[in-house]
């Protein structure tokens, strides 16, 4: 039991007189020894605390150097730490804060078998030991401690000291914030008595076993120790103040993804609510940690809303990150130590909790009354001259400084204003100064020699991106024009001019333009919420356009709207129009049809567009009339589950290959699936598998880290999309469409986890029921072989003799040697970790299916881009029905 010294003692009451400090919630990182299932299986320990407060992840060779390999803390604690050790040198400080008045919390976050349960265990034993130590030596003050402890299992508030199962209900206190309604309190007569309580809560704790430990706390516990005490000589008397403070002891349960611990039934129902809890202490962690802008959702979880002071209020804060060093278990350490760098960032503000006594309360105000009336009777003396003058002075400095930001802002807007008149030109001028196409290929600013004369319409990212920009850049110009159809305005052959646009203007200048036109899009779509309700309009007229274009033209974004549902169906047109000159008219291929059908198809959906997900900005809704995506039977062929499982070419051919359209389509669907499940969140409706899985990730962070982020995704979907034998034409569409966007980050992290999904589905012999159909291992494998047979054959229909050689030759395929394309074939998308290879593989396919930059384009129009949702919405990717039935 621990002793406290004399110099601690006074530490503590030095505290007393602390009033309302802020301070960083206190991180500490504690490692636990591999336990004996992982030394039985051969697991390395892949991490090591190399000093006090780093911890080094000793494998980064392995992953490259995607991943930050060493992570600083306030302490971290080696496996052979005893809990001892953490407690003195972690959180012994702050628990002990509540003899004080002040309030604290020591949390243990981490995932299921790291050891949160077995260092909570020690940690509050000892604090209350410690507690009723420093109660020993200051006799000159009487103490009450009270004692409660509640779980919060599925979303429920069980009481550990009652044997009475219903749940507690919360309640907002006006005075006290959220109080758990009825619970029992005992007041502590001695330390048997806490022991006793102790061990009536741990028997009453929902504990479960888990493939990973064989007695998991499936809830989570919050264990409180309400502190008060008076001053001896002042009990009773008029002056006499209560110092009143509790420490929170909480307990989480496993942050893990249920599939990885869980397997089914009420261990699953279980995961789904341990991790929404989670997932919303995460979304406030991460909040709290880039400030204190914006609304903080604790309510969304009873969690969050009974531990709200704890997290950024009137508390002092530490939290216990337990991490298990096996191999197997890196991705949720990480996990885990992203919630710790977050939980680095977030400030509390603790103040000392004086109760006054009713009587000393209304001598304070009687007080402070007079003191007031005193004020009004004798008010302040005027200032003087010299006051004056200092705050002339005051004032003069702020016009200054106004004067000076309005400067910056005109300039601001008179740069903003040309680029967009300049852009307007461009268009206008290209308009008159279009080339035509040679030998069907445009004339690209890509710079890859090798693929000039075959590839130019996609193998550069470049050449992807100065289309789309164009397409952008034509939209706009096409509004502008509006007294113009939209195939008026443009020429036979826009790709020539829109490229050549490129080429004369350099990318970084289009760069430049996109941005503007972006950032006008993006601050609309934010302001701009009802947007999807708006009626859509005929053909737009003069009347309604103009006013829009001024505002982008003047910079202003805030304006009137309302046009936005007018030109929809404009943009509709647009698209068409730029689908159709896309493509060359010597290469009317079936997919170009299918094109078309499918822009008519969705102009259709338009007219049944009944709304759309908060913050969400797109130009083709699909029908959301009962809030669930619905797409026409040939679309639902490209919903990602079918799509990535069955193969996308039929057995006659190139009829059936999947439509960039179809896809674009099936990856909307999925998303908004997505979001109506957010939406859903609040009702209780979570009929997820991984409600929560890696609650610390943020999807939408359109920040440096970004683009690190993004080629971890990719690399991981790449490496999972071998695993699960999806088709290519899916892996091609995807990995050309989503290139690193910041808005790309939801349809990264959706396909990864529906792949990470998959691929555990699949282990072992397993399988997965998918659009109704089920896939294992080997069919999956053998609808990739059939795939790559009708690729050979696309190979000599698609492109010619001469193309074919040297693609042999690239490929190092004999000249001599037989069944050369389905060698070639056979060799696409074969090697997951060369990212070379990888590009060349999409680039071929590309070719074959016909994929140009219309896909890129259809991204942006089809309303692909989520970039607008708020960040907090974005977690917790609910899978699609039919994901669900696997469950
Ligand atoms: N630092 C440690 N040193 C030695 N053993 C440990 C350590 N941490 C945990 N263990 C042991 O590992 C096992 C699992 O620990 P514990 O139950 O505390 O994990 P947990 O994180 O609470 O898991 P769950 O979320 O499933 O409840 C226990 O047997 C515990 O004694």
């Amino acid at each position: 039991m621990g002793q406290i010294s004399g110099e601690e003692i006074a530490k503590l009451e030095k505290m007393q007189a602390m009033c309302a400090r802020e301070e960083k919630i206190l991180v500490l990182v504690r490692l636990r020894p591999l336990n004996e299932k992982e030394v039985m299986a051969n697991e390395a320990a892949d991490w090591e605390c190399i000093n006090d407060t780093t911890i080094l992840y000793r494998n980064s060779l392995r992953e490259g150097s995607l991943f930050p390999s060493a992570y600083t803390f306030d302490r971290v604690f080696r496996g052979d730490c005893s809990t001892r050790e953490v407690y003195e040198e972690g959180t012994k400080q702050i628990a002990l804060s509540v003899v004080s008045g002040i309030n604290s919390s020591i949390f243990a976050y981490g995932q299921t078998s790291s050891g949160k349960t077995h260092t909570m265990d020690g940690i509050t034993e000892q604090t209350v030991a410690d507690i009723f130590d420093y109660i020993h030596k200051h006799e000159e003050r009487a103490f009450i401690l009270k004692f409660s402890a509640i779980e919060i299992y599925n979303e429920a508030i069980r009481d550990l000291l009652s044997s009475d199962n219903t749940p507690l209900r919360l309640r907002d206190d006006p005075e006290r914030g959220t109080i758990v309604e009825k619970v029992t309190e005992e007041t502590l007569r001695d330390w048997n008595h806490f022991n006793e309580l102790v061990s009536i809560c741990e028997a009453q704790r929902q504990i479960g076993e888990t493939s990973l430990n064989e007695r998991s706390s499936r809830s989570h516990q919050i264990l409180r120790l309400t502190v008060e005490s008076s001053a001896r000589e002042f009990l009773g008397k008029d002056n006499s103040t209560t110092l009143s403070a509790s420490v929170n002891f909480v307990d989480l349960a496993g942050s893990e993804r249920a599939s990885q611990a869980l397997s089914a039934g009420t261990r699953l129902k279980e995961g789904c609510h341990i991790n929404r809890s989670l997932l919303t202490l995460g979304t406030v962690i991460r909040k709290l940690s880039k400030g204190r802008n914006g609304h903080i959702n604790y309510r969304d979880s009873k969690l969050t809303r009974i531990l709200q002071p704890a997290l950024g209020g009137n508390a002092r804060t530490a939290i216990i990150c337990t991490l298990s060093p096996a191999r197997s278990h890196v991705e949720q350490t990480r996990n885990t130590l992203l919630f710790a760098c977050c939980a680095k960032e977030v400030t509390t503000k603790a103040h000392v909790n004086v109760v006054m006594s009713d009587k000393a309360l209304v001598k304070h105000l009687q007080k402070e009354l007079a003191r007031l009336e005193n004020e009004l009777r004798s008010p302040a003396p005027a200032p003087s001259h010299c006051d004056y003058t200092a705050l002339l002075r005051k004032k003069d400095l702020q016009i200054e400084k106004m004067e000076k930001e309005i400067r910056v802002l005109t300039q601001q807007r008179d740069l903003a204003q040309s680029r967009v008149e300049d852009l307007l030109r461009l268009v206008g001028d290209d308009r008159g100064t279009r080339k035509p196409v040679e030998n069907g290929h445009h004339l690209s600013c890509h710079t890859d020699e090798k693929w000039e004369d075959n590839y130019s319409e996609l193998d550069s990212p470049l050449m992807v991106d100065s289309f789309g920009r164009n397409a952008m850049m034509t939209m706009l110009n096409t509004t502008y024009t509006n007294g113009l159809r939209e195939e008026d305005s443009l020429t036979d052959d826009p790709s020539s001019q829109l490229d050549e646009t490129a080429a004369t203007n350099g990318d970084q200048g289009l760069d430049e333009y996109c941005k503007d036109v972006r950032c006008i899009e993006m601050e609309e779509s934010m302001e701009d919420d009802t947007l999807g309700s708006r009626v859509n309009g005929d053909a737009m007229t003069q009347d309604a356009i103009s006013p829009e274009l001024i505002e982008i033209r003047e910079g202003s974004h805030a304006g009137n709207l309302s046009n936005y549902g007018a030109l929809e169906p404009r943009l509709n047109n647009v698209q068409r129009t730029i689908d159709s000159l896309t493509t060359h008219p010597d290469e009317v291929s079936p997919e170009s049809t299918a094109s078309e059908n499918t822009s008519t198809h969705m102009i259709e959906y338009d007219k049944g567009y009944s709304g759309r997900p908060e913050g969400v900005r797109k130009f083709f809704p699909l029908n959301y009339s009962d809030g669930v995506p619905r797409l026409s039977r040939n679309d639902s062929q490209s919903s990602i589950g079918t799509t990535s499982i069955v193969p996308s070419i039929g057995a006659n051919g190139d009829e059936e290959i999947t439509s960039v359209q179809a896809f674009v389509a099936g990856m909307k669907e999925m998303a908004s699936a997505y979001e109506k499940q957010l939406a859903e969140k609040g009702s209780g409706l979570m009929g997820v598998k991984d409600v929560a899985l890696d609650p610390m990730h943020e999807p939408s962070v359109p920040s440096a880290g970004w683009s690190v982020e993004f080629e971890r995704l990719q690399r991981s979907i790449i490496e999972l999309w071998q695993a699960c034998n999806v088709p290519l034409i899916h892996r091609t569409y995807f990995f050309l469409l989503f290139r690193g966007d910041p808005t790309d980050s939801i349809y990264m992290e959706v396909e990864f986890r529906r792949l990470t999904f998959l691929k555990e589905m699949l282990a072992d012999g397993g399988q997965a029921v998918v659009d109704g159909r089920n896939i294992t291992h080997i069919s999956s494998l053998k609808a990739l072989q059939r795939e790559r047979q009708k690729l050979s054959r696309l190979m000599r229909r698609r492109l010619s003799e001469e193309t074919r050689e040297k693609l042999f030759e690239e490929w190092r395929i004999g000249l001599s040697t037989k069944r050369r394309r389905l060698q070639l074939a056979n060799q696409l998308w074969s090697n997951a970790e060369d990212i070379n290879h990888v590009t060349d593989s999409a680039s071929i396919i590309a070719k074959l299916v016909r994929f140009t930059e219309q896909g890129r384009a259809l991204k942006g129009t089809l309303g692909l881009s989520f970039s607008t949702t708020p960040p907090g919405r974005r977690r917790s990717f609910g899978w699609k029905n039919s994901m669900a039935s696997l469950l």
